[in-house]
């Protein structure tokens, strides 16, 4: 069987949410200093999802404070129009959800027509079946285990089955996607998102609350899920 490349080590990614937005420019540095693969933005319409966050200006100016990629992850309903102006934010990465998008294999070739990696993320309840279509158009499919809109809710064991299914999909296609999981990742839930077959791990208000800070946060992270981790050398 073809197996999909996979990162060589767990990547750990840290959600901006819980910050302190009046000091963006310090948390982002803060984060980078801790080690982490990339930094996530949720960005959240207020339609989408019932909360309002980040438009692209604050992720512009938050950008010259460090090197780490930025991903981009779009709670936004039709979210076309507002591709280029993330990705001329420093978003490396735009993930849109395909309950969002009427057009979902045209929105993907749009983030990588505009020199971007595009990703794309399901709820909860949407089948891994979704992306099957998508997967030659996208580098990396998001399987939400909370439902979006909010930081700080508990971990949905019930999605694992879907990762597995999502890493079968994957692996079956040969190609580079990573597999991304987000909501309630701490050291107690990431080893079964690991051991299911995901590449990636977001984490928000674990990591921040973290009594020995960011750095401790990361590598406790990294090594939870390395020991379930099954990806191999890309
Ligand atoms: O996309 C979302 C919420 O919509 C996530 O990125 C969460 O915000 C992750 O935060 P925790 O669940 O780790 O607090």
């Amino acid at each position: 069987m073809t197996r999909s490349p996979r990162p060589r080590r767990p990547l750990i990614v840290p959600s901006v949410l819980p910050a302190d937005f009046a000091r963006l420019g310090e948390e982002i540095r803060e984060l980078s200093d801790a080690g982490v693969d990339r930094i996530q933005w949720d960005v959240m319409d207020g339609a989408f999802v019932p909360n309002l966050t980040f438009g692209p200006d604050v992720i512009a100016a938050a950008r010259p404070h460090s090197d780490v990629p930025f991903e981009a992850h779009l709670m936004v309903i039709n979210p076309d129009e507002l591709l280029p102006r993330y990705v001329a934010a420093g978003c490396e990465l735009v993930i849109v959800h395909s309950e969002a998008c009427t057009h979902l294999h045209r929105t993907l070739g749009r983030i990588r027509d505009l020199g971007a990696r595009s990703g794309v993320a399901l709820n909860p309840h949407t089948p891994a079946d979704v992306v099957e279509n998508v997967l030659s158009e996208t580098d990396l499919v998001l399987a939400m285990t909370v439902n979006p809109g909010f930081g700080g809710q508990a971990y949905i064991p019930a999605v694992e089955r879907k990762v597995a299914r999502l890493r079968r999909l994957i692996d079956d296609s040969g190609l580079p996607v990573e597999l991304e999981v987000d909501g309630g990742i701490t050291t107690e839930t990431i080893p079964g998102a690991a051991a299911s077959g995901a590449d990636v791990f977001i984490s928000g208000s674990w990591l921040y609350a973290h009594p020995d800070g960011k750095p401790a946060a990361v590598r406790q992270l990294r090594a939870a899920a390395a020991g379930r981790y099954q990806g191999e050398a890309a």
